[in-house]
């Protein structure tokens, strides 16, 4: 069966002021990907993240979405996306309840709709007793949490994740993978960026590197492994990155903490 594309970059290129950070990224994701976006701090994840959202604009290259120019049509392609940025402004004066029956009708669901999905998720996310508190008394990862459940109220059919367990314990790490393996098995799409790379070489089917505004690497763990010399996916970062100078830093970090010179 021939895999539908979902999601097309080509030859994008993005600067600010002076400064090019994407340098003409191609891509091409498909239905049912879990792919793992990674790259050094600065790379320019979040930027083409951003773009393919509409959050940032003015740049060069295409972007198409579900088969459509993302230009052609900048409001109804958003329907079909879920996003959890890594930082989120939300109304902390609102409850659970009332944030997520807000976005829930901004997507068009009724408000019933969006309050028994909402209370739903919150309860089995084990944080169904915090559905009526205002946000402000939320934890850490129980704002994360009600993130994650506001980018999925509306069953979007890609979900665009920015470190998205920042925050959630072991056991929430654990459901939240099961419910991306799943979404996944269902045909949905996920682009899912992260630094941490035990995470992303467990659940990515595929793994992009981007590295100095170019797509450097691209495939499944497996097939970074046979092409590195490497094994994890942490070693391999830092091997197609070019870097291997951690001790040394460390070192000298330590040194200028305790009051010598580097
Ligand atoms: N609004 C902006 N104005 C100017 N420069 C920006 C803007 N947004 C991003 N940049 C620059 O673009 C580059 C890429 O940033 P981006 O946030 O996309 O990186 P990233 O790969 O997501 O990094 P990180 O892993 O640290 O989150 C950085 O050098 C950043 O300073």
């Amino acid at each position: 069966m021939e895999r539908q594309e979902v999601l097309t970059m080509n030859n994008l290129t993005k600067s600010y002021g002076n400064k090019e950070v994407l340098k003409g990224v191609d891509l091409r994701v498909y239905q049912g990907e879990i792919i793992g976006y990674i790259g050094p701090n600065g790379a320019g994840k979040s930027t083409t993240v951003k773009l393919i959202l509409g959050i940032e604009e003015n740049y060069d290259g295409d972007i198409h979405l579900f088969g459509e120019n993302i230009k052609n049509n900048p409001i109804d392609y958003k329907r079909k996306i879920g996003y959890v940025p890594e930082i989120a402004d939300v109304y902390d004066n609102l409850t659970g309840y009332e944030y997520l029956t807000f976005v829930g009708q901004l997507y068009g669901l009724s408000l019933e709709d969006a309050a028994h999905k909402s209370e739903a998720l919150m309860q089995l996310f084990g944080v169904g007793e915090a559905y009526h508190s205002r946000i402000s008394s939320y934890s850490k990862g129980m704002r994360q949490k009600l993130l994650i459940i506001s980018s999925v109220l509306h069953n979007p059919d890609i979900l665009f994740l920015d470190e998205p367990i920042n925050g959630l314990d072991a056991n929430s790490v654990m459901i939240f993978k099961e419910i991306l393996t799943q979404l996944a098995a269902q045909g949905k799409t996920i682009f899912y960026s992260s630094h941490i790379m035990d995470v992303v070489e467990k659940i990515s089917s595929r793994i992009i590197l981007l590295h100095d505004g170019k797509v450097a690497a691209d495939g499944t763990f497996e097939e970074l492994q046979a092409t590195n010399t490497e094994g994890t996916l942490e070693r391999i970062f830092n091997q197609l990155t070019g870097f291997d100078r951690h001790q040394e830093i460390g070192e000298q970090f330590v040194a200028v903490v305790g009051g010598g010179t580097q």
